[in-house]
């Protein structure tokens, strides 16, 4: 007997960080919790872990986040949530009947548990992980495959799993972000661009290499098979990449490492000192690139659109300009869709 058509799909899981189910404290604090208690983001001792995050970050950080998430609030709500959403909409579209594409939340709401639940329920025997981080990092990447094999293997009927573990590199990835960012180049020249990323503990990066170890010096400047996983020469590969598509001279641009948290050290060079030495440089205007997140959050909006904007004129700039994220670019749908139908 034929089994029946439903059975023959292939589901699609997008899974990406989350955000808090409202700006307010109560939930921004319900979200830091579960984010930060994750082993592979603050990997330090548990009980140490437990503490920092009862001690200092429930009480002191969440207020002052909830002050910078209602700055990015919409009426839609959370741009990383609406953008999300819409992304799936339009890839199932893309994809057609013989996929059924879910989204997920690493923390938060939707869950990867309530996602899958819809998934399994429907009788899908073959998963695509699709975690929407470009660069590999335990913290981020790892962190989502490790929930989505933990939910999916629970299944009865355990299911055929494929994992897109990165796309820094692919072209129709580069070539969404350069899409956007040729719009401000074409309207001006600019004294410098920025290519930010999102930062991580230095501790982190030694962890995931593999072979070589990674001295976090010029050797992630050259990307290959002995530095697969490092997420530093991930971003400079992507820098590379999103360079060599945009034709911008050499000497025209730096990359550097944003939203660093506590007093350990982080991937350097950082954004913020960066931005200091380029407004005290004489340069006046800067247009910032974001290409470690796919959707507008907290660190592009927030972070890279109005604090650095104030950090940059502080030190003597003038004009400021964020690249937005991809968010429903029809480019990166393409990537999606090319990404799925690889694993397929
Ligand atoms: C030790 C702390 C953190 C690590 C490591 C880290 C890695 C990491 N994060 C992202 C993507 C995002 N992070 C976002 C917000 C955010 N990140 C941290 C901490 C770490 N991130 C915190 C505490 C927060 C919350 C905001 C704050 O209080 O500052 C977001 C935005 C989410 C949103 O709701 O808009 C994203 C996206 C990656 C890709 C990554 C590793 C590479
Ligand atoms: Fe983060
Ligand atoms: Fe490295």
């Amino acid at each position: 007997m034929a089994l029946p058509n439903k059975k023959s799909k292939t589901a699609v899981f997008l899974i990406n960080l989350g955000t808090p189910d409202s700006p307010n404290t109560p939930d921004v604090r319900k979200y830091l919790r579960q984010f930060l208690m994750d082993r592979r983001v603050i990997d330090i001792p548990w009980l140490n872990r437990w503490l920092l995050i009862n001690m200092i970050i429930a009480p002191f950080r969440a207020p002052k986040s909830a002050h910078e998430y209602k700055k990015l609030w919409t009426e839609q709500g959370s741009p990383l949530m609406f953008h999300g959403v819409a992304v799936k909409e339009l890839l199932q579209q893309a994809l057609g009947d013989e996929y059924k594409v879910v989204l997920g939340m690493r923390y938060q709401n939707p869950s990867i548990e309530s996602a899958a639940k819809e998934l399994e329920a429907k009788g899908y025997n073959k998963v695509i992980v699709v975690p929407l981080f470009p660069q590999y990092a335990s913290a981020s990447t790892g962190s989502a495959v490790e929930e989505a094999l933990r939910v999916l293997g629970k299944w009865e009927i355990t299911p055929h799993i494929e994992v897109i573990s990165k796309f820094f590199d692919h072209p129709l990835f580069i070539k969404a972000f350069a899409e956007i960012g040729r719009k401000y180049l074409a309207e001006r020249n600019w004294d410098h661009i920025i290519f930010s990323y999102h930062g991580i503990p230095e501790r982190q990066i030694k962890k995931a290499s593999i072979g070589d170890q990674c001295k976090l010096g010029t050797c992630c400047q050259v990307y290959g098979s002995r530095n697969e996983y490092c997420y530093r020469a991930q971003c400079y590969e992507t820098t590379r990449l999103l360079v060599k598509e945009l034709g911008l001279a050499e000497g025209s641009y730096s990359v550097s490492f944003q939203s660093r948290l506590g007093k350990t050290p982080w991937i350097k060079p950082y954004t913020d000192h960066n931005i200091e030495e380029l407004g005290k440089a004489g340069k006046k205007s800067i247009l910032f690139f974001s290409p470690s997140f796919i959707a507008d959050c907290l660190e592009t909006t927030v972070e890279g659109g109005e604090e650095y904007k104030l950090l940059f004129e502080e030190h003597g700039g003038k004009d400021w300009q964020l690249v937005e994220s991809l968010n429903t670019n029809p480019t990166w749908v393409e990537c999606l869709k090319d990404m799925v139908v690889s694993k397929s």
